[in-house]
């Protein structure tokens, strides 16, 4: 699936939602052909579509797809009741209900409006990671002695994530094509590995070297002195810049803070949420035990075993060196 001679994570394709199937990489690469918004929340909810940008697309194309179907005659009420389930689908991640939000606004516009709407919130998202993907690398240059750098990242940003270009990922590969990258660490991040998984696939396919960890790993290296610059993506970063991102991220931050190693947000300003005070406002989404307990085989052998499988966690504001956006280092308030 390409646009414009680059892969795309979700497209928009005679009537339906044609998207890479997450789920299956990286032994099979498979599309899904999305038909019905029922059809989409299950993909979104199983993480076959995921990623906060790459969940915006589908927030849009989503809404698109409700009226598609309910255009002859135009039924408003269904479609804002279809896209009501669909923001509700992933909470954590601010981009699909901003995407969604932002097809609503049109709705009154009709079939032809949201379909305007939906080509430039897609059109938005991938100027803006562009955009960010260069100055997080710029940053980065900036803030660190070493020309040739090895940088850690979390789970997965890359275009899978984030619909064509990258934002953590995608300043990785902006420095490897300065010739400014001499190794990336990427932690396979549990429980479904999108590190190991995901990022290792997108950087073997673009030949970028690359080193996977297991998560607990992370801290040790960074001990070691390997380690120059932590990248991570967001999926809703409060206004005082506290950031909710994969779970693992916040231990990655402490770590990162007490080795004196630059730690750096790369998000999107519709990952921004500045309605929402600082983390405690954050939703966090909780996810099924099994996620935890099985991986083919079953981990775990006593019946009564608890689980707590959050999917993100909050990284605090004063543990994050910098945010940068499409428009640069983000400053709360300006
Ligand atoms: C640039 S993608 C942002 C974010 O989304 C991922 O979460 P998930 O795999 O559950 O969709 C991860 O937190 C990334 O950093």
């Amino acid at each position: 699936m390409t646009v414009d001679g680059e892969p795309q994570s979700v497209l928009w394709q005679d009537g339906c939602i044609v998207a890479v199937d997450q789920v299956a990489l990286p032994h099979h690469e498979r599309r899904i052909r999305i038909t019905r918004v029922d059809q989409l929340i299950a993909t979104v909810s199983r993480l076959a579509i995921r990623g906060a940008p790459s969940l915006a697309a589908a927030g849009a194309l989503g809404v698109l797809l409700s009226a598609h179907s309910r255009r002859t005659p135009f039924d408003a009420a269904g479609i804002r009741a279809d896209a009501g389930r669909l923001a509700a689908a992933r909470p954590t991640a601010v981009n699909l209900r901003w995407a969604v939000d932002r097809m609503l606004a049109v709705l009154d516009g009709g079939y032809p409006a949201l379909e305007r709407e939906a080509d430039a919130i897609l059109g938005e998202i991938v100027t803006a990671n562009a955009a960010l993907a260069s100055a997080t690398a710029d940053f980065v240059c900036a803030a660190t002695a070493r020309h040739r750098l090895r940088v850690l990242t979390h789970c997965n940003t890359g275009w899978l994530a984030t619909l064509r270009i990258g934002t953590a990922l995608g300043a990785v590969l902006r420095l490897h094509e300065r010739g400014r990258l001499e190794r990336v660490y990427c932690t396979e991040t549990r429980p479904l590995l999108q590190g190991a998984r995901l990022t290792c696939w997108e950087l073997d396919r673009a030949e970028v070297p690359h080193a996977l960890l297991v998560d607990s790993a992370a801290a040790a290296v960074m001990a070691r002195g390997a380690i120059d610059c932590v990248i991570v993506g967001a999926d809703r970063i409060a206004a005082n810049r506290d950031t909710a991102n994969k779970v693992g991220t916040l231990a990655l931050a402490i770590a990162a803070r007490h080795h004196g190693i630059p730690f750096v947000v790369a998000a999107p300003t519709s990952t921004i949420d500045e309605a929402t005070p600082s983390g405690a406002g954050i939703p966090i989404e909780h996810r099924y035990a099994e996620e935890v307990t099985h991986f083919g085989l079953e981990l775990t052998a006593p019946r009564r075993t608890e689980v707590e499988n959050p999917a993100f966690d909050v990284t605090p504001g004063e543990l994050v060196s910098a945010v940068i956006t499409e428009h640069g280092v983000y400053r709360p308030g300006g």
